[in-house]
C-alpha cells in the first residue's frame, strides 16, 4: 500500500459512533439533507428503512430534510410501502421524460439528483436487512464537520452464510474478486477503500452534479474514480458502519455486475489514453446453462450507458423539482 494511502486512512477514518446524531445538529445548521433509496422490487426491506429514518432521524433528532425512494421498475409493492412509510416516490422513467430512459441503479441514483435539494445527498440501498439510522448519521458526520470532504464512502463487515462454526464473512464476492484488484492495479491511491462497491454513500450536490454516472452497477466505481480525478484522495473519507447484511444474488447474476465494473473501469482508463491500441470492451457476456446434451450457451447483454454530469442538465431539472 502506498504511504499516501496509509497516512490517508490514518486522517480520514472513522467509525459510525464517532457521530452520534445529537452532535450532528449543530453542525447541521442551514445544510439540507436528502437520503435517497434506489429500489427495484424492494417490498420487503424499503418499508423498514424509510420508517427507521423518518421516526429517528426527521422527526427524532431532526438531521434529514427529505427522504425519497427512486422506484426503479418495481413489479411489486416496493413503491406504495416506501410512500406509506414516508417516502417521496419517484418513478425513475418519470423523472427528465424529455431524456431517453435508460435502465439500471446508476439511472436512478443520477435521476434522484434531479429531484432532490439536499446540499448533501446520502445513499442507502432499499435491500439492507440490517438497517441502522447510524448508518446515515455515520454518512453525514465527516461531510458536517469537515468542509474538505466532499465524499464519504461507507465500510462494513459483509456477511455471508455465516454459520456457527464459521464467522460470518465472504461476502462482497465482486468486490472481493474483481473490484478491488482492478482498483490495487490501476488505481492504488484508492486501496484504502475498504468496500469500494458498497451502496451506502454519501456526497455534497456540489460534487455529485459535476460527476458522470454510470447507468448500471458500475456506478460505483465510476464515482469512486471520478471524485478521486475531481476532489483528490483527501476530499473523500470513509467511515466503518459495522455490519451490513443484503439480500444475495446469484453468482450468474453478480458476473453481469463484474462485467458492468469492468467496462466502467476500461472507459475511465481509455480517457485517459490508456486503452487506445484495444478495441472497446463486448458487453456481451456469454454463459453456460447445463442442460441435457451438455453445456448450452446463454448470451446475456451487459451493456451499460453513461449519463453526463447533472449540472449540465440543472436548469431543466431545476424546473422540474417540486
Ligand atoms: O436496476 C436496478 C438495480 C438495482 N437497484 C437497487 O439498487 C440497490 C442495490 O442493488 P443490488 O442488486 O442489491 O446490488 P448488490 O448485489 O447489493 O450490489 C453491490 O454492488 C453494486 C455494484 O457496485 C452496488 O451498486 C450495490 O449498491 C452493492 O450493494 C438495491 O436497493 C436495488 O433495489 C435499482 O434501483 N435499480
Ligand atoms: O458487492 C459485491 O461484491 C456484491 O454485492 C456481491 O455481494 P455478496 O457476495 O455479499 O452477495
Amino acid at each position: 500500500m502506498l504511504a499516501e494511502v496509509a497516512d490517508w486512512l490514518d486522517r480520514r477514518s472513522s467509525t459510525a459512533a464517532d457521530w452520534p446524531a445529537g452532535s450532528l445538529r449543530e453542525l447541521k445548521g442551514s445544510t439540507r439533507v436528502s437520503v435517497v433509496l434506489p429500489a427495484r422490487n424492494e417490498e420487503r426491506t424499503v418499508g423498514t428503512i424509510v420508517s427507521a429514518i423518518r421516526r429517528e432521524l426527521v422527526e427524532g433528532v431532526p438531521l434529514v430534510d427529505e427522504i425519497v425512494v427512486i422506484d426503479s421498475r418495481s413489479v411489486d409493492d416496493t413503491a406504495a410501502v416506501a410512500a406509506a412509510a414516508g417516502a417521496k416516490v419517484f418513478a425513475q422513467d418519470a423523472i427528465l421524460p424529455r431524456l431517453p430512459c435508460l435502465s439500471g441503479k446508476g439511472e436512478a441514483l443520477w435521476k434522484s439528483l434531479a429531484v432532490t435539494s439536499g446540499d448533501i445527498v446520502v445513499f442507502v440501498d432499499a435491500d439492507l436487512v440490517n438497517f441502522s439510522s447510524s448508518f446515515v448519521t455515520g454518512l453525514l458526520g465527516p461531510l458536517l464537520a469537515c468542509p474538505e470532504v466532499a465524499y464519504v464512502k461507507g465500510c462494513y463487515d459483509r456477511p455471508y452464510h455465516g454459520t456457527e462454526e464459521t464467522p460470518p464473512a465472504g461476502g462482497g464476492r465482486v468486490t472481493e474478486l474483481v473490484a478491488r484488484p482492478l482498483l490495487n492495479m490501476h488505481w492504488p491511491l484508492l486501496a484504502g477503500v475498504v468496500q469500494p462497491l458498497g451502496g451506502e454513500y454519501a456526497g455534497r450536490r456540489s460534487l455529485l452534479e459535476r460527476l458522470p454516472f454510470v447507468t448500471g452497477y458500475g456506478v460505483e466505481l465510476g464515482l469512486l474514480v471520478d471524485t478521486l480525478e475531481l476532489a483528490g484522495l483527501d476530499g473523500l473519507a470513509q467511515v466503518d458502519l459495522g455490519v451490513r447484511e443484503h439480500s444475495h444474488q446469484s453468482t450468474e447474476a453478480l458476473a453481469a455486475m463484474a462485467s458492468q465494473i469492468m467496462q466502467t473501469a476500461w472507459s475511465r482508463l481509455d480517457r485517459q489514453g490508456l486503452m487506445m491500441p484495444l478495441s472497446s470492451p463486448s458487453p456481451e457476456l456469454t454463459q453456460f446453462h447445463r442442460e441435457e446434451n451438455g453445456h448450452v450457451p446463454v448470451g446475456r447483454d451487459t451493456s451499460l450507458g453513461e449519463r453526463p454530469p447533472m449540472i449540465g442538465v440543472r436548469e431543466y431539472a431545476l424546473s422540474f423539482r417540486h
